[in-house]
């Protein structure tokens, strides 16, 4: 069965097909560097992160590149609020990001373009447009994308133009011929970063600086545009609406759009400020657990993220694992029949889980796939197969796990049962150096460090964790 991909623009499942044989020109659209990233920022790019694995494991060569905004209002207010340079902190925000993705497990993109390297092209575009009639510089010095010069405006969030234009308002200090123009330049205001250009000094629009990195590093035409479908409008119909303005050739062959990572019935958002940050959730969590919420919902759906489905996706994480245990002690072996059905059922897990991706990366009928493949190596186990036998399946099931990104570490074999008895020691050991009772509490210390604990007293307290 060929791969099916739902496509936002003609909002149905369509056969993949690629400009290129063999050959996958991706980009998704990354964050706005002006804060600490979100466990929603994270489901974007966990999303495209399995896209990415699906279509390598199919055999496309893929190029993937997710974009940094690193100059914005966001930015630069923020930025002004702390007294830093807006530079300074998106590249701050940029290098935590970084960090965060590795720890998630995120293949790292073949490119990171960021906006302020993409000026000189961001210009070119601007140039084309106005010389074609799609842009007009305002007196003020912005400079304007033409929505009525534009035909198919609108087709890709299906808005018909004068329905936008009803809701639609033109801001004070704002020239513009029609309310849905969008800018493309901004004059600078005092004290902001800025470029010289053509209209005088100023920065690009957010919308542009896409286009821009787009054709720059991936060319006019692309196989998947991705990103939050909260993107769809303005964000995507104008970069659409630029780029194909500009090339006058079709821009993005498919859409894709994942769904919102809901926190307390609203989209877990910077700006709402109902955030549980990356480096939060995985001061707890195994990165895994992340991983499975987002291919336990599918991609497009919104995911509700609260204790409870945590909870449910750490026992679905152990049941996932235990299928990599060991053999018992003394297992004496199963038959040869017993194998061969294993190896089937191996194959069968195999053949259900492609079958399952393929449909529009169906990631939790994959996932089922292999919580059948647990079961029959779990049984095997318990009917006493050897380290040899499970392999047939443990092998499998680790390859396309690993496939979902799913790393599967075992080494959570460290009892946290333990933890509230060493903090119980510590406490006790804290009370002894309070009564200068320094050989017992070194007693203590050497213990647990022989143990594979560590100890650190430090000035708030002291602090342990396992040695690594
Ligand atoms: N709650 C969420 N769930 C899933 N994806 C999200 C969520 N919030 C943002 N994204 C996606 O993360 C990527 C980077 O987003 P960006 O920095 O533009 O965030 P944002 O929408 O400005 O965030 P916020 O709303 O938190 O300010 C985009 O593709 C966006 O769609
Ligand atoms: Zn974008």
């Amino acid at each position: 069965m060929a791969l099916k991909i739902y496509n936002t623009l003609t909002r149905k499942k369509e056969p993949f097909e690629t400009l290129e044989p063999g050959k996958v020109r991706m980009y998704v659209c990354g964050p706005t560097v002006y804060n600490k990233a979100h466990v929603g920022h994270a489901m974007s790019a966990l999303v495209f992160d399995i896209i990415r694995r699906y279509l390598e494991y199919r055999g496309y060569q893929v190029k993937h590149a997710m974009n940094y905004t690193d100059v914005d209002d966001k930015i630069i207010l923020r930025a002004s609020q702390l007294g830093m340079d807006p530079f300074a902190l998106a590249e701050t925000y940029i290098q935590e990001y970084r960090k965060n993705l590795e720890d998630l497990n995120v293949l790292p993109a073949t490119i990171n373009p960021r906006a302020t390297q993409e000026i000189d092209q961001i210009i070119a575009i601007i140039q084309g447009l106005i010389e074609k009639g799609y842009a007009y510089p305002a007196p003020n010095g912005d400079v304007y994308f033409r929505v009525t010069r534009d035909e198919d405006y609108g087709r890709l969030s299906g808005r018909k133009l004068d329905e936008m234009q009803a809701g639609a308002r033109i801001e004070v200090g704002e020239q513009k011929e029609h309310p849905m123009d969008f800018a493309l330049w901004k004059a600078a205001k005092p004290g902001e970063p800025a470029w010289d250009s053509p209209w005088g000094k100023g920065r690009p629009g957010w919308h542009i600086e896409c286009s821009a990195m787009n054709l720059h590093h991936l060319g006019e035409q692309i196989d998947i545009h991705g990103g939050g479908n909260d993107l769809i409008f303005p964000h995507h119909e104008n970069e659409i609406a630029q780029s194909e303005s500009y090339t006058g050739k079709p821009f993005a062959r498919y859409w894709v759009h994942n769904g919102m990572l809901q926190f307390g019935g609203e989209k877990m958002s910077k700006s709402l400020g109902n955030l549980v940050t990356i480096e939060e959730f995985l001061a707890r969590h195994d990165a895994d657990v992340l991983r499975l919420m987002v291919l336990n919902s599918g991609y497009r759906a919104p995911l509700t993220f609260n204790d409870d489905v945590i909870e449910q996706t750490e026992r679905a994480l152990e049941r996932l694992k235990s299928a990599l245990r060991p053999a018992l002690p003394g297992a004496a072996g199963i038959s040869a029949e017993a194998v061969k059905a294993l190896e089937e059922q191996a194959r069968a897990a195999r053949a259900g889980f492609e079958e399952a991706m393929d449909d529009d990366f169906n990631t939790a009928g994959a996932l089922s796939h292999l919580f059948e493949l647990v079961r029959a190596i779990n049984s095997a186990r318990t009917e006493g197969a050897t380290d040899e036998q499970l392999r047939v399946g443990q092998d499998v099931l680790r390859e396309l796990a690993g496939v979902l990104g799913l790393r599967l570490r075992m080494e959570e074999e460290k009892p946290q049962e333990a933890a509230p008895f060493i903090d119980l020691l510590i406490e006790v050991r804290t009370e002894l150096r309070k009564q200068k009772l320094w050989a017992l509490s070194d007693l203590i210390r050497d213990r647990l460090t022989a143990l594979g604990v560590t100890l650190e007293d430090t000035r708030e307290g002291t602090t342990w964790r396992y040695q690594k």
